[in-house]
């Protein structure tokens, strides 16, 4: 079975308290982004993953998706399976490939074994894996809120909108970003900022990371600037960063921008 975990954007992020576990409580909303790696999982003789594209710190059976794996095995009777991840979606980006990976994996195991989990039971086993990972089940817009994990429904819909995403080559660890962060309580209610027209989303729709980070990393407000000089309607660090991207409504395609060589730069439609 051949799947492609996506990536996601984060519109305005704030970090709202320190949980008893140490977590963060957060309010965010989350989107799809159609930037995807390859996973491929299959019935086989004996236990491999096989790793390829952009190489992935630490030892492969850390990998998430044998991680999930991993998890499934240990409440089902699963055969061994051949993994064969071909990475794409930078890492430490805040566009988090990795926990669509674990969470990608998961359902590919599901329909594989037929073991008929529904989406909220693999939910369960998502949110073991990573915060991010649930939003990955269902991957489609939500707001989310607790640890990034529980999710409300919201209307919201970028589907069509024109959209470029820059990565400066700069791993910005999720641990170390939040460690940055003091939390706070959010100057302007998420949902109803975002139900306004985009063109406001400028002096409404923030991520609490980027006042923290810009200052450590001059890149990420220069390209922050970069795209709203390119013709943005919105832009904004994704997540915990490092990745920037720019909104462009009504463009067939985002403009072409010059960038640094080694930037990875993902330009489509949502
Ligand atoms: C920044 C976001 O991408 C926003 O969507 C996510 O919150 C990050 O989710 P993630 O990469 O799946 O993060 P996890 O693997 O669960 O946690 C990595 C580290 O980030 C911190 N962390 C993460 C999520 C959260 N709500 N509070 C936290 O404080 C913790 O120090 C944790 O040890
Ligand atoms: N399939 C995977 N893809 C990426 N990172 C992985 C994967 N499996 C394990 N990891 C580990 O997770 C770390 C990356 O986590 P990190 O949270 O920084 O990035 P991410 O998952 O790509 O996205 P985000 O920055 O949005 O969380 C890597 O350093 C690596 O050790």
């Amino acid at each position: 079975m051949l799947v492609f975990p996506n990536a996601k954007l984060n519109l305005g992020l704030y970090i709202t308290g320190l949980r008893p576990d140490g977590f963060r409580d957060l309010e965010s909303v989350f989107v799809p982004l159609p930037w995807s790696d390859a996973l491929e999982v299959l019935p086989a003789e004996s236990d491999s993953l096989a790793l390829t594209g952009i190489p992935i710190p630490g030892e492969p059976h850390t990998n998430l998706c044998w991680r999930a794996y991993e998890l499934l095995r240990a409440d089902f009777n699963l055969s061994p399976v051949q993994m064969h991840l071909h990475k794409i979606v930078p890492i430490g980006a805040g566009l988090g490939g990795g926990s669509a990976d674990a969470a990608f994996a998961l359902r590919a195991l599901n329909e594989l074994f037929e073991l008929k989990m529904p989406p909220a039971k693999l939910e369960d086993y998502a949110r073991r894996l990573g915060s991010d990972c649930a939003f990955f089940i269902q991957n489609k817009p939500v707001f989310a809120h607790e640890k990034g994990d529980v999710f409300a429904p919201i209307s919201l819909s970028l589907a069509g909108v024109a959209c470029k995403v820059i990565y400066p080559n700069l791993h910005i660890s999720t641990a170390e970003a939040y460690a940055r962060v003091t939390p706070r309580t959010p100057r302007h209610d998420l949902r109803t900022s975002l139900a306004r027209p985009m063109e406001t989303w400028r002096d409404t729709v923030s991520n609490d990371f980027e006042d923290a980070l810009t200052p450590h990393y001059p890149v990420l407000g220069e390209l922050k600037a970069a795209l709203y000089e390119a013709g943005a309607a919105y832009a904004s660090l994704s997540g915990s960063g490092s990745a920037v991207y720019g909104l462009f409504p009504g463009k067939e395609m985002p403009p072409s921008m010059p960038v640094a060589s080694d930037y990875l730069v993902w330009s489509g439609v949502l």
